[in-house]
């Protein structure tokens, strides 16, 4: 059987995100995604990984994009789905069906907001969540991917 394995793990952003730095600074900081996507190559590259960052407004694109990452062979997901973490089954059921490790992030400390952010079907499925951090979020899922795949810090 052919080596299947990659390094590549998959950087997810749903709806709204390519507003970062323009929509609700106060909330989410001035960081564009161009930002996230930046930071999430340099934390990925420190472990031997390479990120590959997508965003889409539309949850059955970012339900093929979790459909892709398994017929690519990619090693882990970090994900922020966004608002529809709160609302789609149906990227839960993405994520359980691929089996790759996944984690969710926020932006935000989504449990100090309102109580229609308390719950999200994308923690259900995702190994771990984070939230609160800001888009340093991104950097320590990043760190705790490579922790659960087993991949080393490069010196
Ligand atoms: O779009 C977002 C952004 C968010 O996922 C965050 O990163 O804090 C939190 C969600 O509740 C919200 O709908």
């Amino acid at each position: 059987m052919a080596n299947t394995t990659t390094n590549t793990i998959y950087v997810l952003n749903g709806p709204n995100l390519n507003l970062l730095g323009i929509r609700e600074p106060e909330t989410y900081g001035h960081a564009t995604l161009a930002d996230v996507e930046k930071l999430c190559a340099a934390a990925a590259a420190q472990y031997g990984l390479t990120a590959d960052c997508r965003q889409s407004n539309s949850e059955g694109e970012l339900i093929g994009y979790i459909h892709q990452a398994r017929e690519k062979h990619v090693v882990g997901i970090v994900i922020n789905g966004g608002a529809y973490s709160h609302t789609s089954i149906a990227l839960h059921d993405a994520i359980v069906g691929v089996r790759i490790p996944t984690v969710e992030v926020h932006v935000s400390n989504v449990y100090t907001r309102e109580s229609f952010r308390h719950h999200s079907f994308i923690a259900k499925a995702a190994f771990a969540s984070l939230c609160g951090f800001g888009i340093e979020g991104y950097r320590l899922a990043i760190s705790g991917l490579a922790a659960k795949i087993g991949a080393n810090a490069i010196a």
